[in-house]
């Protein structure tokens, strides 16, 4: 394989993904600002890490201090950011660890490509909504960001005067109806098949 106009060759390594202890995955949450996704996120990396897997928290306000600090929040600047989040959870992945990425991503066509960038390398993706209405993000607004969004303080918020594009294929849809984030980690988990290793997984029901 070649590519930057023939001049970059690939290397390939010398161990096969079989070799590796753990099987990888990407856990990918998407939802507003407010919807969750960092507390799900927190607790399925508790869990998962727990459990013995090794799992990585990559969160969007996190990213952006240093992976991402040169993006903001134009269009293509959020394409770039879900682009570079896309390729880095991938390598995660492909490491044998579980990526759990918590972006807005608001943009159907980034999260259909974040997608294909694993399925061409085959490893597991799981896109989980947050479908928490905005009503109810602008009543937590746990950082007070809506408030100086519908002040004007704040351009192109996400929900307010830039969209969000729900998805309509997501494997694992949330609702706030679903309980605590440590209730939803814990049904997530027993729906992707990573739940508690070597346990009578009915207890849990
Ligand atoms: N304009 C605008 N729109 C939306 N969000 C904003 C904005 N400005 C700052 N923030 C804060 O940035 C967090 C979202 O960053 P992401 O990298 O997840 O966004 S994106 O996927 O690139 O759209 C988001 O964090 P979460 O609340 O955890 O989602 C906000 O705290
Ligand atoms: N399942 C839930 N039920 C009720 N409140 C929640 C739930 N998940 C998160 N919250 C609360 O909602 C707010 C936003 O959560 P957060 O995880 O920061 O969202 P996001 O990362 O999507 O911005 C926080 O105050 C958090 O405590």
């Amino acid at each position: 394989m070649t590519g930057a106009g023939g001049n970059i060759v690939w290397q390939s390594s010398k161990v096969s993904r079989s070799q590796r202890p753990h099987e990888g995955a990407t856990l990918w949450l998407t939802g507003l600002s407010g919807s969750g996704k960092s507390s799900l996120a927190i607790e399925l990396e508790r869990c998962l890490v727990a459990d013995g897997h090794p799992a990585y928290l990559m969160d969007g306000d996190n990213l952006r201090h240093g992976l991402n600090s040169d993006l903001g929040f134009s269009d293509d600047d959020r394409r770039e950011n879900i682009r570079r989040t896309s390729e880095v959870a991938a390598l995660f992945a492909d490491s044998g660890a579980i990526a759990i990425v918590g972006l807005i991503s608001p943009f159907a066509s980034e999260r259909q490509r974040a997608r294909e960038i694993h399925a061409e390398r085959g490893l597991p993706f799981h896109e989980i909504f947050l479908d928490t209405p905005l009503a109810e993000c602008e009543r937590r607004d746990p950082k007070g960001l809506y408030v100086r969004a519908r002040r004007g303080e704040i351009p192109h918020f996400t929900g307010i005067d830039s969209p969000y594009e729900r998805p309509q294929h997501a494997d694992i849809v949330v609702t706030p109806a679903d309980g605590t984030p440590t209730q939803v980690a814990a049904l997530v988990l027993r729906t992707l098949g990573l739940g508690p290793q070597g346990q009578d997984q009915e207890e849990d029901r």
